[in-house]
């Protein structure tokens, strides 16, 4: 049968990267999608302002929500300090097996933990899971209409902590509008719009950036 989209990012990725380069691997990906076959990852230039949040808040605990292939999962923890890791969920088996080879070609596989399911499910179980207590940086990159009930989630788990940054991917295309009038209009939000454009386009597209004050 045809392989996948995912399948041949895959190939891309361990035909032309340098093995252990998480750079190489970045740019691999961002090539193919531009000159060969678009796929979903936040890209080049939003992931940009991805990469300069990550720095800002060098979080020592960072959870994705939505791997897909891992290209953020991969941008994310290359920046991240040592002995910090990268929680990312993905309920879609077949795109986790790729982005877990694709974590590894990248050599990050100490730095991120990549679990199989889905948000709504993990979540709760986050800080019996993983020993933790709170969450410095969440990027919110899954199906766009679970980014408001993920957050609700969040904050009823009280994974958040006064300071705590989200970061979501595709505000404005496709668009997230019941996440952005929460975050926009809740007192417990101050947010900030990054305009960019959607990966490998011209469309315009941009991240929210959002502190929990708690
Ligand atoms: C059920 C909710 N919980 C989830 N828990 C764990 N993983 C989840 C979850 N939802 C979805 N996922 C996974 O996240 C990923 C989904 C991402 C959805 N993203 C988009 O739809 C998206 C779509 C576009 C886009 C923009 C313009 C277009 F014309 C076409 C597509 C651009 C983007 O940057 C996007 O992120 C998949 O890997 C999916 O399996
Ligand atoms: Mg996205």
């Amino acid at each position: 049968t045809r392989s996948t989209r995912p399948q041949r990012l895959l190939k891309a990725v361990q035909k032309k990267a340098i093995k252990g380069d998480p750079q190489s691997v970045i740019s691999t990906i961002d090539y193919f999608c531009r000159h060969s076959e678009w796929a979903m990852n936040v890209g080049d230039e939003k992931g940009a302002i991805l990469d300069s949040v990550v720095c800002e808040v060098s979080p020592s605990t960072a959870l994705e929500l939505g791997t897909y292939c891992g290209y953020s999962a991969v941008r994310i923890a290359r920046l991240l300090p040592p002995g910090t890791k990268l929680i990312t969920l993905e309920f879609n088996p077949d795109y986790a097996a790729v982005a877990r080879q694709i974590i590894e070609y990248s050599g990050l596989q100490d730095k991120i933990c990549l679990v199989e399911g889905a948000s709504g499910d993990l979540i709760p179980k986050m800080q019996e899971l993983f020993g933790i207590k709170t969450l410095d940086f969440v990027f919110l990159d899954h199906w766009k209409d679970r980014y408001l009930p993920d957050i609700k989630l969040l904050e009823e788990c009280q994974l958040l902590r006064k300071g705590s940054i989200l970061l979501a991917d595709n505000v404005i295309c496709p668009g997230t509008p019941d996440y952005l009038e929460y975050v926009r209009n809740s007192p417990r939000y101050e947010s900030k719009y990054f305009k960019s454009h959607l990966e490998y386009t011209k469309v315009e597209d941009g991240l929210e950036k959002s502190v929990f004050l708690g």
